[in-house]
């Protein structure tokens, strides 16, 4: 059953037989899912009607009295150029087909095909008036540095640019019912971005999430489509998968990555043709929901080693979100550490303690392997055993001392390197002088954070530091 108007756009039915246009409507309804349609059984309205609605689409039969198809096509592309035309015709002549489509029709049909590939024509017009609104929107979005829809985005607390470029993107984007693929290391906030993603593009269903990882293809099946009753042993009442859950709403998929391959291709064949069938039963529904998926894994990788395929990889990078890693926006460390210890002093009833002043920078520094999530757990140990009026450096100096991911470069043979292979080495004492510089610089000029940071004692880092002072022109 679907409740709203599919596509958000008109869809013109223009022919002279009234009985043809009230059967295909149906057929549009009933297998198509597509139910917002206007009937003109009169062709010299066409322009008039072009003018008045909000018509994205038109299907035109060729032979019509007064004014047929093949006169009121080139008026709708000089007119209407924006509007794709699906030309349909009584006859299978190849000539009139190639006239049509010289003259810049979208498609042609003849009106005996297959009613599947009428529909399938259809979806693909529909595809490409979306892509084309979002290229439009994209590009406004990007000139303009302003987010319409800033409350969807109220949960993620970021200062950096990057996500904001992501926001404008989600904004761009948000409207189409295309997939939508994130990525993003574990714990960057790939759950949050799929809630704002629901939460801009107002659809009326309610967000539903499925975490896919280890289901096997008949549970995975089950859950998503649904079975009717009696479909397998233990199916005493039927029951509704998430898709149907999902109507007019967004289903998220979390862990796509680590979904089996037999998956993979019901969800390619879902995402294809828009139909499903409930487990134990022969009629097809339509499926209504926005998908969203998201994954940890690198899913050109897992596509390379063949644990994923490629096809379906193609339908789900159309629009592609990529989360940065924590440490790869360090302006968000110190924004999200006070955040954390604001909500975390509320929740376990304790004032907010003063912070030790090197621990955002020693933070800043830190690689942050589990992300976000990880700040936050950090955070909260922490705030736990607090009793004292300054927070204490205990969790922090565990993780911090042993931070065995600091990013680091590889050079052609894959091992650690910070030098440029083609240029000559630097002396001993340079690369030591250029080292200490760059931990006082992040340090904010702080010397015993700048010790910490490259692990050498407070008197060696006095002693060298004067040495250079010393020897500074
Ligand atoms: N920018 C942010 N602002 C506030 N909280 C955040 C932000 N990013 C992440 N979080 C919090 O960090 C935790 C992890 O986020 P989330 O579950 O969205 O990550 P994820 O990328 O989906 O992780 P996984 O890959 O493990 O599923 C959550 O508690 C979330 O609320």
């Amino acid at each position: 059953m679907i409740d709203s108007l599919t596509p958000d756009f008109e869809i013109l039915l223009v022919d002279d037989e009234e009985a043809w246009l009230r059967s295909i409507s149906m057929t549009l309804a009933m297998s198509g899912g597509i139910n917002n349609v206007v009937r003109c059984s009169d062709s010299r309205k066409v322009p008039e009607l072009l003018r008045s609605r909000p018509i994205g689409l038109v299907l035109l039969d060729l032979n019509m009295p007064n004014l047929s198809g093949q006169d009121l096509l080139p008026a709708i592309i000089e007119e209407h150029p924006e509007v794709p035309v699906i030309v349909l015709s009584g006859l299978n002549q190849v000539s009139v087909a190639v006239e049509c489509m010289q003259k810049g029709a979208f498609d042609f049909f003849v009106k005996t095909v297959e009613e599947e590939r009428l529909i399938q024509g259809i979806h693909r017009a529909i595809r490409m008036i979306d892509l084309q609104r979002e290229n439009r929107e994209m590009k406004s979005r990007i000139l303009s540095d302003r987010l319409e829809n800033a409350e969807a985005f109220a949960d993620i607390l970021t200062a950096d640019r990057a996500m904001l470029s992501i926001f404008r993107y989600i904004e761009a984007v948000a409207g189409s019912s295309q997939p939508i693929l994130i990525t993003g290391e574990s714990g960057v906030g790939k759950e949050l971005v799929a809630r704002a993603v629901h939460k801009v593009s107002r659809r009326p269903g309610q967000l539903v999430s499925v975490n896919v990882a280890g289901l096997d293809d008949q549970i995975f099946s089950d859950t998503l489509f649904g079975h009717t009753r009696g479909a397998f042993t233990g199916a005493e009442l039927p029951r509704s998968g998430m898709i149907e859950r999902a109507a007019d709403g967004t289903l998220f998929l979390d862990e796509i990555g680590d979904l089996a391959i037999t998956s993979q291709v019901k969800l390619l064949r879902l995402l294809q043709e828009g139909e499903y069938f409930s487990l134990g039963s022969d009629v097809p529904k339509r499926m209504n929901a926005r998908v969203v998926v998201a994954t940890h894994h690198d899913l050109a990788a897992k596509q390379a080693a063949g644990e994923f395929r490629k096809d379906f990889y193609y339908r789900l990078c159309g629009h592609h979100i990529h989360i940065p890693a924590l440490r790869e926006r360090p302006d968000d460390i110190p924004l999200l550490f006070d955040h954390f210890l604001e909500e975390a002093a509320r929740e376990l009833k304790k004032k907010k303690p003063t912070v030790p002043k090197e621990l955002p920078v020693l933070l800043t520094n830190y690689s942050f392997p589990g992300n976000v999530r990880e700040l936050r757990a950090l955070v909260y140990d922490a705030m736990s055993r607090h009793e004292a009026h300054m927070l204490s450096m205990e969790t922090f100096k565990r993780v911090l001392g042993k931070d065995q991911n600091r990013p680091v470069r590889l050079n052609e043979q894959g091992e650690r390197s910070v030098f440029v292979p083609s240029e000559p080495l630097p002396p001993l004492h340079e690369v030591a002088d250029l080292l200490v510089a760059e931990a006082m610089r992040r340090a904010g000029g702080n010397q015993s954070i700048a010790c910490r940071l490259i692990g050498v004692s407070q008197p060696a880092l006095s002693k060298r530091l004067k040495k250079t002072g010393d020897s500074a022109p």
